[in-house]
């Protein structure tokens, strides 16, 4: 789970929030501002009007003169504040939908730029969910809870006024209540904001379990776990719905006291009035007014109430759009230019050591020293674990080492420009990643603007040709999320393909071949032997097979190199490589046995 920010002042988050997205949209605002102040003027207005058909005698029908302007005046009163309420309607709903557009895209794209320190301990499903949940409550609060607030607020400011303009005695009562519903109502509202997050929070974690499984479904399937993670989830959603009813109950009793504690001082008030008017003191028409206007207060503080609790469960989202916005694992994006390298680069780790920021106790790369020339093909193989993987984590910039160089040319890798250096390299990683999209999307990914002939070449090049031209649409062929309606072997040759067509002067190949067969292997193989020349290649590798085509082997165990030469001499020196690669052997002789005797004779029976 995200760590949450400890901050007493979520409101500052939502005010810093709320100020930062709407200054882009002034006018917008500023209009919509407008709309709503002339809508409130026209509401308070009307008691006026009331007032003065009641004390002239046109509502006892005393008096007839003018009758048809006084009540045209009314309509036309009646007609602006719809226009106004309906321009505010338009203009503050579309700004909500703006804003939160805007920060939807802030957040995510402030996401892609995180380093994986961020990622290993992400839950996918919980940032979702804030993208989504906690946007969307901005935007109610933007498109409307601002704005029904604003209105109550102006029309109860101007309702008080009014109220005290109208009966300063009756105007003191009204006071005095204010205070009363306002200290429970502030009082609740506080419990609820806290309650507001917790169900938020809750919600994240079930849309994160749900994301998991939803994503390994094969898994889950195939060991029949679908029952006990529809429990899991149901126990995660009923803690949801518990923090959401608590929050409820609250809220529930937030308007209970606010309404109840409104109104009934709202009849106190008539009562007294009442008594003034039977004593003289008022008109019937003042009275009118003035129950009006404080009916605007009532409704206006009730509505307040109700909103506030809105508020607080925007404060909470804005808090934790926060939190996302101010991830501080961002990569520096600054730097010099990579050297030009023509046939590649020479790349140096000089007495690197490295320990990844999550165990810090354990070193992963120790006093790690090597040389790799221009256009060399280097194959690094070592038991698993070794560090083998760590050392492209390094050279792609995903972690910046613990102590030693890189050199890349003589220029130390950490001084480049992180965008730029990538550009420069090529990368398939041990797990063939295909995104959902056509064939053709998924090769041009690191190269947009490659041509079909050219994404046909790097496809022949991956020995890719047969299976795409066995698709229907060929490299217009819908490959599904993930990929799924690809073969594994596919999947690693369409990804193979991808780095072949982005033509980078470092080509990076974690296990490329891993997934596939030992005809389609030797394809590849005969690819990246053709598409090495002019790089810096180096393979990560298992397979004899792709080891010997190297120019150089470098043995690593336990993150130091224990062996470097060639297939011929380190078997000759009859260490781990040679242990590594006789294991290999037998493996490979056994499989030609069963191919050769075993199978045919099972086929016999
Ligand atoms: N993000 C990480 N945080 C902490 N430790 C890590 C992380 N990634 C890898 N490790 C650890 O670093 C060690 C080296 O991992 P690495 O992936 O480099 O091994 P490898 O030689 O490529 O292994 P394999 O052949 O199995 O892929 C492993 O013991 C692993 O547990």
């Amino acid at each position: 789970m995200i760590t949450h920010m400890k901050t007493d002042k979520p409101y500052r988050s939502l005010r810093t929030t709320l100020s930062s997205l709407l200054t882009p949209h002034k006018g917008w605002a500023f209009s919509a501002l407008l709309a709503l102040l002339v809508g409130s003027a026209m509401s308070l207005s009307l008691p006026l009007m009331f007032r003065r058909l009641i004390d002239s005698g046109y509502l006892s029908g005393q008096k007839m003169d003018g009758l048809n302007a006084a009540f045209g005046v009314l309509l036309l009163l009646v007609f602006t504040l719809a226009a106004a309420s309906a321009t505010r309607y338009y203009l503050v709903t579309t700004l909500g939908e703006r804003v939160s557009t805007d920060l939807r895209t802030r957040v995510y794209s402030h996401l892609l730029v995180q380093r994986p320190e961020f990622f290993e301990s992400l839950k996918v499903g919980e940032v979702l969910s804030r993208l989504t949940a906690d946007t969307t409550l901005i935007q109610t609060l933007i498109g409307s809870s601002m704005s029904f607030a604003l209105r109550n607020g102006l029309t109860t400011i101007g309702g008080l006024i009014m109220l005290i303009l109208t009966s300063p005695k009756l105007s003191s009562a009204v006071l005095v209540l204010v205070v009363v519903v306002l200290v429970p109502v502030i009082i609740l509202a506080r419990r609820v904001r806290s309650l507001s997050r917790t169900s938020q929070d809750k919600l994240a974690d079930s849309s994160a379990i749900a994301q998991e499984v939803l994503n390994n479904i094969t898994i889950v399937q195939a060991f029949n776990q679908e029952h006990r993670q529809a429990e899991k989830f149901s126990m995660a959603s009923e803690l949801t719905y518990a923090a959401a009813k608590r929050r409820t109950v609250n809220r529930s009793g937030l308007m209970f006291v606010a309404i109840g504690l409104a109104f009934a001082g709202l009849i106190v008030v008539l009562w007294m009035g009442a008594n003034d008017v039977a004593k003289g003191v008022m008109s019937s028409g003042e009275l009118a007014q003035f129950v009006m206007y404080a009916a605007f207060v009532g409704g206006g503080f009730a509505a307040l109430s109700e909103v506030l609790g809105e508020f607080q469960r925007a404060a909470g989202a804005a808090e934790r759009l926060i939190e996302l916005l101010n991830l501080n694992t961002t990569l520096r994006r600054t730097g010099d230019a990579p050297p030009q390298a023509v046939g590649g680069f020479e790349i140096e780790f000089k007495n690197v050591e490295f320990r990844y920021p999550s165990a810090p106790d354990r070193t992963i790369l120790k006093n790690f020293s090597l040389k790799i020339p221009r256009g060399e093909t280097v194959a690094i193989v070592g038991p698993s674990g070794a560090g083998k993987s760590t050392l492209f984590n390094l050279l792609l910039r995903w972690y910046d080492l613990t102590s030693g160089e890189i050199l890349i040319e003589n220029q130390a890798l950490q001084s480049l420009h992180v965008d730029q250096w990538r550009a420069r390299c090529a990368y398939v990683s041990q797990e063939a990643v295909v995104f959902s999209g056509s064939l053709g999307d998924n090769i041009r990914y690191g190269n947009p603007a490659a041509s079909d002939s050219d994404v046909l070449k790097a496809l022949d090049d991956a020995a890719a040709t047969t299976f795409v031209n066995r698709l229907p649409d060929g490299i217009q062929t819908e490959v599904g999320e993930k990929g799924v309606r690809l073969s594994g072997g596919e999947r690693q040759r369409v990804s193979i393909a991808r780095a072949i067509l982005r033509n980078a002067s470092l080509l990076l190949l974690d296990e490329a071949t891993a997934s596939l067969d030992a005809e389609s292997e030797r394809l590849v193989q005969t690819a990246i032997e053709r598409s090495r020349h002019g790089r810096t290649t180096l393979i990560i590798a298992h397979r004899l097979a792709t080891v010997m085509a190297a120019d150089r082997i470098v043995v690593m165990n336990e993150g130091e190199i224990v062996e470097t030469g060639t297939h011929k001499s380190l078997v000759a020196q009859n260490g781990l490589y040679a242990k590594l690669a006789s294991l290999q052997f037998i493996d490979e002789a056994a499989e030609k046995t069963y191919d050769s005797l075993i199978r045919p004779a099972a086929q016999l029976n």
